[in-house]
């Protein structure tokens, strides 16, 4: 059984030990005036990693992108990129491209000529290259259109071919979807990882949308008033949150109040828990809805506890249920089930049903001091 304290700091939250870092950002701090914007960032990206940076508006995340790329200068701290130190270089000596959440592209030129902008290379050899970017991408044919004249899906891959053309070794994107409409935004989020999966290019983007994270990203940095909660595989984050605020900023979470006795025994209603935390301080359990199993019939002996469905929601996929349990009415559980589970017909409103709460999928945070 996991527990967890107080937030862990970011040596302890990294997902690999850094003995293979490609890209290393070490201590990085950074303030805008008065206002500490990134407080002492440490983070390891390996050679081909697709990293997010994900967090809430005003993170910090775009502040750490921008530094990377030499846009903004760090106050402290250091960034080596393949062994070589780059945090005192200008953005143009740093071998990266970088596409903006505002396609950023040149109105009065050419497809061809916005893609070609950053080639020094002679004329012919450069149409060949935008020829081979424009295929890679899936805009062919479109050479010598403006950008007016494409959709916002087509001008953000115009975006991602210039960023490619000079082949750097790093990837930067900066919310590079959030302007585009759902459908578009769902299709180009996966063309863009067999993108980066073909080309094995090293990655991070700047997101603040989780489902965006969790569908692309190898590694997800999880960040908050401008440090790093947790560093972690999209299953790590999502199912064994570090800290609270990873638990409630990604994904549904139910949050139960238990209490630790001395033997490391944490109860829930009329269950128990094995844990290690101390005993007398006050603990909330916390699990997704679709860990708890509305179960259609009792069995003992499995974490299971009587509750009553008092509101159900459709969310398409899933119902989901909100439950009290019998032994204690205050205590309200949201649980998912699928047509496919044998908990989705019990969940009907006023219907008395076991509920199970698998011990693997809990983890248990200690309340903050009073
Ligand atoms: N040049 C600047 N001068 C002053 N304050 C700034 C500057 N750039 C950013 N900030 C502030 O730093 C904080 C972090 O901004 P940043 O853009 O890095 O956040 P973010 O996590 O990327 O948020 P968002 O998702 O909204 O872009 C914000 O409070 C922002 O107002």
């Amino acid at each position: 059984m996991k527990s967890f304290d107080l937030p862990l700091n970011n040596q302890e939250t990294g997902a690999h030990d850094g003995s293979d870092a490609w890209l290393r950002i070490a201590n990085v701090s950074k303030a805008f005036g008065a206002s500490h914007v990134l407080s002492d960032v440490s983070l390891q990206v390996r050679k081909g990693e697709f990293l997010c940076l994900l967090g809430p508006s005003g993170c910090g995340k775009t502040t750490l992108l921008r530094i990377l790329a030499g846009l903004e200068q760090q106050d402290a701290g250091t960034i080596a990129m393949a062994g070589r130190r780059i945090e005192a270089l200008p953005p143009a000596r740093r071998d990266y491209g970088i596409v903006f959440q505002s396609y950023a592209l040149f109105p009065n030129m050419t497809v061809a000529d916005n893609v070609a902008y950053a080639l020094r290379s002679p004329r012919e050899e450069r149409m060949r290259r935008v020829g081979e970017l424009l295929d890679l991408v899936g805009l062919t044919g479109k050479e010598g259109r403006y950008p007016a004249q494409l959709s916002g899906g087509q001008q953000q891959r115009v975006a991602l071919a210039r960023a490619l053309a000079t082949s750097p070794g790093l990837l930067l994107l900066d919310e590079p979807l959030s302007a585009l409409d759902a459908k578009v935004r769902e299709h180009l989020r996966q063309e863009l990882r067999s993108l980066q999966r073909t080309l094995g290019i090293t990655t991070i983007m700047v997101t603040h949308d989780q489902d965006e994270a969790l569908a692309m990203a190898d590694t997800i940095a999880v960040m908050a008033n401008g440090r790093i909660e947790q560093i972690g595989t999209p299953e790590q984050i999502y199912r064994t949150p570090a800290t609270r605020f990873v638990a409630d900023f990604i994904g549904r979470a139910n949050w139960l109040p238990v209490q630790v006795y001395g033997n490391g025994v944490a109860i829930l209603g009329d269950l128990s828990f094995d844990v290690q935390l101390p005993a007398g301080r006050a603990t909330t359990a916390f699990c997704r809805p679709e860990s708890v199993c509305v179960e259609k019939n009792w069995r003992s002996g499995e974490n299971m506890t009587l509750a009553v469905v008092e509101r159900v929601d459709f969310h398409g996929g899933v119902r989901r249920g909100v439950l009290s349990l019998c032994v204690n009415r205050a205590i309200r559980v949201f649980a998912d089930a699928s047509p496919n589970e044998a908990g989705y017909d019990s969940l009907v409103v006023g219907k008395r049903v076991p509920i199970s709460f698998p011990a693997h999928q809990m983890c248990f945070f200690l309340d903050a001091a009073a």
